[in-house]
């Protein structure tokens, strides 16, 4: 059984929810290590009213119980706070009023998915687009992907994540092991290690702010502990590269993504970027460097998986845009009701999240078992053979 998992709800509806299928029996969940990945999801200089009135946690609806999974598929709630001010709005019912009444939306904003839902949806009103567009479902992308990265735990795979830049600030690279980097990261508004960028990024963000703009920005998720041999290279739809690249991109604003070095792979010979091959009686095989950031022919090498995304400046903007009234036709310039300036820090967690489920589902894929104890048995049992190759 391959794991899956699908998700629904509106931003301002009442909740969203997930069903995860294919997670093995006898997985001890800590629910307060859950909710602590929601939290951090929240938290991020440059956010903007909306992460007040919520307060994320995560219901489990089925496929638990006494803190174990059972086989089952796991259905995960996280409730929307706001759905209170907007119970008329999003009601399920036809109601009769106005469209004052029903805040019809009918201007399209550069850069989200009102244009375009409208037109291939045939909907006239956008509001029925951005409910689903918008990315508060990241909350329970993120619920779901930390029920992967526990899965991972029980394996000695540990993932963490940092913000590269943000706007013109980069942040200085530094040689902190993950879980030191995690920790510091953790007590950082803008989730970087050094606190003088976080100066500067808070700065940055003001600024931005000030003019009524919005700013995106690089973030970076490393992946420790995997074993070789995870994806492969048989077929397209196996390459664990590839599809980790799908999910990054598959985030709300994301633009780019990259495996280790990326697109500085580009422009450097050979010789620069090829990590050399190297075997001791205690590591096995191991690698020089890691430019390639864990991955050859689209399975791990047993290196950190090193993953970077770029996302774009938030589509809300104070700051007028041209855009085109879809009842009129009439060209307008949006103004705005309340957005996030900079939600960097908050995609930085949610890139966690989705790369810990794509490598958690291929690792079931490689291991298989309907247990953990099956698991368990298999991992140990190709890990010996590694060991003897
Ligand atoms: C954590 C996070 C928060 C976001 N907050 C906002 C926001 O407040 N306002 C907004 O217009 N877009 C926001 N976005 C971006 C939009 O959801 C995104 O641009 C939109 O869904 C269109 O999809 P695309 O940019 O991937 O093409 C956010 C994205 C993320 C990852
Ligand atoms: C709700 C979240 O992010 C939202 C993502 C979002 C968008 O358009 O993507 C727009 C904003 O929502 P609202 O229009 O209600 O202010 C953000 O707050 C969240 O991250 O939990």
């Amino acid at each position: 059984m391959t794991l899956r998992y699908l998700t629904a709800g509106e931003t301002h509806g009442p909740q969203l929810t997930a069903i995860i299928e294919g997670l093995p029996s006898n997985l001890n969940l800590d629910f307060e290590a859950l909710n602590f990945e929601l939290a951090r999801r929240q938290k991020g200089y440059g956010r903007g009213r909306r992460m007040q009135i919520e307060k994320d946690t995560a219901q489990i609806a089925g496929g638990v119980r006494h803190g174990y999974t059972t086989g089952a598929p796991v259905a995960l709630i996280v409730a929307n706070n706001d759905w209170t001010h907007w119970r008329n709005i999003m009601n399920i019912e036809p109601i009769e009023g106005t469209d004052e009444e029903k805040r019809r939306v009918h201007r399209p904003r550069p850069g989200h998915a009102d244009l375009n839902g409208g037109l291939k949806y045939n909907l006239k009103d956008l509001r029925n687009v951005l409910e689903r567009s918008s990315a508060r479902e990241t909350a329970i992308r993120v619920a779901v992907g930390a029920v992967a990265k526990q899965f991972l735990e029980k394996f000695g795979i540990k993932i963490a994540g940092q913000v590269i830049r943000i706007g013109e600030i980069e942040a200085p690279p530094h040689n902190l092991p993950l879980d030191e980097m995690a920790k510091v990261t953790e007590q950082s508004s803008v989730r970087v290690v050094d606190p003088e960028t976080e100066k500067k990024m808070e700065a940055y963000i003001d600024r931005i702010k000030e003019e009524g703009d919005s700013i995106g920005g690089i973030v970076e998720c490393i992946v420790e502990g995997v074993p070789v041999g995870l994806g492969s290279h048989v077929q397209y739809d196996r390459k664990l590269d590839g599809r980790i690249a799908q999910a990054v991109m598959s985030i709300n604003a994301f633009k780019g993504v990259e495996i280790g070095i990326g697109f500085e792979a580009g422009k450097l010979p050979g010789s620069k970027v090829h990590d050399e091959i190297l075997y001791s009686e205690e590591r096995g095989y191991h690698r020089a460097s890691n430019r390639l950031g864990g991955f050859e022919g689209g399975m791990t090498n047993g290196m950190p998986i090193v993953v970077r995304g770029v996302m774009k400046p938030i589509p809300t903007l104070y700051k007028p845009l041209q855009s085109v009234d879809i009842d009129t036709k009439e060209p307008f310039t949006a103004q705005v009701e309340r957005s996030d300036a900079c939600a960097v820090p908050a995609a930085s967690v949610v890139l966690e999240h989705v790369v810990a489920w794509e490598v958690a589902k291929a690792f079931l894929e490689k291991f298989g078992g309907d247990s953990m104890e099956e698991v368990e048995r298999n991992v140990k049992s190709y890990l010996a053979q590694l060991e003897n190759y």
